[in-house]
């Protein structure tokens, strides 16, 4: 179903090239994926690297698309949704990965009794690896959800929730990946400071993380279960966890994703552009 539509993206940035790649690693024609943006490098960019079509004009990816995945800023919703308003109909579905902007806001903003689903994608969609939360507006229906999963599944693992979880969904996954990339980046710094070459102390901070990773999510125990089992009595990780917590690093971690979520729900009451 979704391999066979013509898929558009308004906004050619980041998270979009992330979730293209993923639609064509997972089988889709570039010649059915259309993306707008108004900067002429990431046209040529989307196009020569990908192969997919390309526009300045919102209205040709929102006349074209049968799927239109809204992939601007949030900053940029009301000015663009304003100029698609009769040009978007109800046989279309919209595909918002904005963060902070309700179905809500998008429904009143397109009237025409448009589809809406939103969801919060995160970069490592990048390489097929994303974490995603749909939640469908009030006239998506169940075919609706079943193409955004089947979308979003083609970069990664994909949930379901309600839409006021959505700003917690931010705050942990889809602003998430920046905390691993400070962790870890601490951690080379840190592998450096005591001998280690970049090199050396960069891969083995980011295989660290990995392999934690795929520990944790094969094995199905409590983090703080696999955490007690590399601390040895009187040894080397239980020092280190005395000085993580002196520093507070889980209060800190729980205050930083408090501090998006907050962000998250700010932006959807900005004055939009
Ligand atoms: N970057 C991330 O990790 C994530 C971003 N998001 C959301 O995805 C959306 C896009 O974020 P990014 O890709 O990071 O931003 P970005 O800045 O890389 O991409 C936005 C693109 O929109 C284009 N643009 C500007 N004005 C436009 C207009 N009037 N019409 C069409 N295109 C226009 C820009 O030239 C740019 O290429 C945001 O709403 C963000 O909240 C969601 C999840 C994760
Ligand atoms: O920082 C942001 O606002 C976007 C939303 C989630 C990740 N990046």
């Amino acid at each position: 179903m979704l391999l066979n539509s013509t898929v558009g993206f308004i906004g050619g940035g980041n998270m979009a090239e992330a979730i293209i790649k993923g639609l064509i690693s997972g089988g889709m024609a570039p010649r059915n994926i259309i993306v707008s943006d108004p900067v002429q490098d990431r046209r040529a960019l989307l196009a020569s690297t990908l192969s997919v079509r390309t526009t300045d004009e919102n209205s040709e990816v929102a006349q074209q698309a049968e799927l239109i995945v809204l992939s601007i800023k949030p900053q940029m919703a009301a000015s663009v949704l304003t100029a698609l308003e009769n040009t978007i109909t109800a046989q279309q579905l919209v595909l918002s990965i904005m963060a902070g902007i309700s179905t809500t806001i998008i429904e009143e903003s397109l009237q025409n009794g448009v589809r809406v689903v939103r969801a919060m994608p995160n970069t490592p969609a990048l390489v097929q690896a994303g974490a995603t939360a749909i939640c469908g507006g009030r006239r998506a229906g169940e075919a609706d959800l079943a193409l955004a999963k089947e979308l979003f599944s083609l970069v990664g693992t994909v949930y379901q929730v309600g839409e006021r979880q959505m700003d917690a969904v931010t705050g942990v996954s889809g602003s998430g990946p920046a905390y691993v990339f400070s962790f870890i980046e601490a951690l080379s710094d840190a592998g450096v400071k005591n001998g280690l070459p970049r090199d050396v102390a960069t891969g083995l901070a980011v295989q660290t993380v990995l392999g934690s990773a795929q520990l944790l999510q094969q094995s199905n125990e409590h983090p703080a279960v696999l955490r007690d089992r590399v601390s040895s009595p009187g040894g080397t990780t239980i020092a280190a966890l005395h000085t993580l917590e002196n520093g507070r690093l889980h209060g800190l971690l729980m205050d930083a994703v408090d501090a998006a979520v907050k962000r998250s729900k700010e932006l959807a009451g900005i004055k939009l552009l």
